[in-house]
């Protein structure tokens, strides 16, 4: 393992920003901690990089605890979501900062900063000011920068949130394909799922100091292990009575009922359908264009869902009665959640 978080705790105040935390991360993956505004991210990543100390547990970083390790001598690069480049400094500059403070010959910070203006492709463009570039070019600077002193770790906290969506896109697939070709192990910061799930060789959720998950993209996504992973990741609908849908089990003492649109056949009363026999009849009440599908919502007795439906099948309309067949759900009990399949796919699969 290369780097390795031991039940780490972590209070401000009378809030605490880490609750026994503990996670290993492998040498070169790149790995995304995903979770809302103060689920302590960012607490996680100063921590790694020795910018605050837990009040208890042990950091370790290939093989050693770090913990009394000053953040100068981890040798970490760390990237800021607003860029952070010195203004008065030419790319260059900017990109040979740590080189020059390792006191490196001219020669080598000559050669490296070419190697890594070539490799952020930005060649020409050395002697800008940060002034004189675009969003996505600046972050590109400040990745250069944080690379050029050969770190073991790469930390990135919210590295795209300051960049325009289109550009945003670019990057994100741009920084995945650098971080693989260079091998770094690297940690980035996000809110964001999409950007977790795209970028993410694996994904931490954080919840309010605690580690509620990790796997990878598709893991967490088709198995939740809790509540609150369940619920959000993804595009999610509560049902207010999941036994009202025909052939789930029930789970005593159950809280919620979740279902993603991907769960969900919606079909016209007249289309056919292999599992009509257990399909629930619900009504239309709203449809809404979304480029490449149609999201359609429909009312039924156990609650108001959403569904797509592609843009080759048949229109449905606001009003119509349709068909609602859930192939599966989450169903949550306290804090776990489980996964509930129908069983009239179950059983049919038996048959044949
Ligand atoms: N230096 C500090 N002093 C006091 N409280 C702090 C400090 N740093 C963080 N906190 C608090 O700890 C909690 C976790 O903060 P943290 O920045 O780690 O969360 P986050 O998940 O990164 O959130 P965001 O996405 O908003 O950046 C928050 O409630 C925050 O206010």
């Amino acid at each position: 393992m290369y780097v390795e978080l031991k039940n780490i705790n972590k209070t401000f105040g009378n809030y605490k920003a880490s609750d026994n935390v503990n996670f290993t991360i492998e040498q070169g993956k790149l790995i995304g901690l995903l979770g809302p505004s103060g689920s302590g991210k960012t607490t996680i990543l100063r921590m790694i990089a020795g910018l605050e100390t837990p009040d208890s547990g042990e950091i370790i970083i290939d093989g050693k605890v770090v913990n009394d390790i000053p953040a100068s001598k981890r040798g970490i690069g760390f990237v800021f979501q607003n860029y952070a480049l010195f203004r008065y400094m030419t790319v260059f500059d900017n990109i040979a900062f740590g080189l020059k403070i390792q006191k490196k010959d001219k020669k080598y910070i000559k050669e490296r900063v070419s190697e890594l203006v070539e490799l952020i492709g930005l060649k020409g463009l050395e002697k800008r000011y940060p002034s004189q570039l675009s969003g996505g070019q600046k972050q590109r600077v400040a990745f250069a920068r944080a690379l050029a002193p050969n770190p073991t770790l790469l930390l990135l906290d919210e590295p795209f949130a300051a960049i325009d969506a289109k550009v945003r896109q670019e990057l994100r697939s741009w920084l995945k394909e650098m971080i693989e070709k260079l091998g770094v192990t690297s940690i980035f910061v996000t809110h964001d799922q999409d950007e977790a799930i795209e970028v993410a060789d694996e994904i931490i959720i954080t919840n309010k100091g605690r580690i509620e998950q990790i796997g990878t993209p598709i893991e967490i996504y088709q198995k939740p292990q809790t509540a609150f992973s369940a619920s959000f990741f993804g595009q999610t609908t509560v049902l207010d009575d999941y036994t009202k849908f025909k052939t789930f089990d029930v789970v005593d003492g159950a809280d919620k009922a979740i279902v993603r649109p991907e769960f969900i056949k919606i079909t016209k009363l007249n289309e056919p359908f292999r599992q009509k026999a257990s399909v629930s009849v619900g009504e239309v009440v709203k449809t809404a264009f979304r480029g490449n599908n149609i999201e359609v919502t429909v009312k039924c007795d156990g609650g108001v869902i959403n569904g797509v439906r592609g843009l080759e099948e048949p229109a449905v309309y606001h009003g119509e009665k349709v068909n609602v067949f859930l192939y599966r759900l989450f169903v949550t009990k306290g804090d776990n959640a489980f996964i509930l399949e129908n069983k009239s796919l179950t059983e049919e699969s038996v048959v044949i």
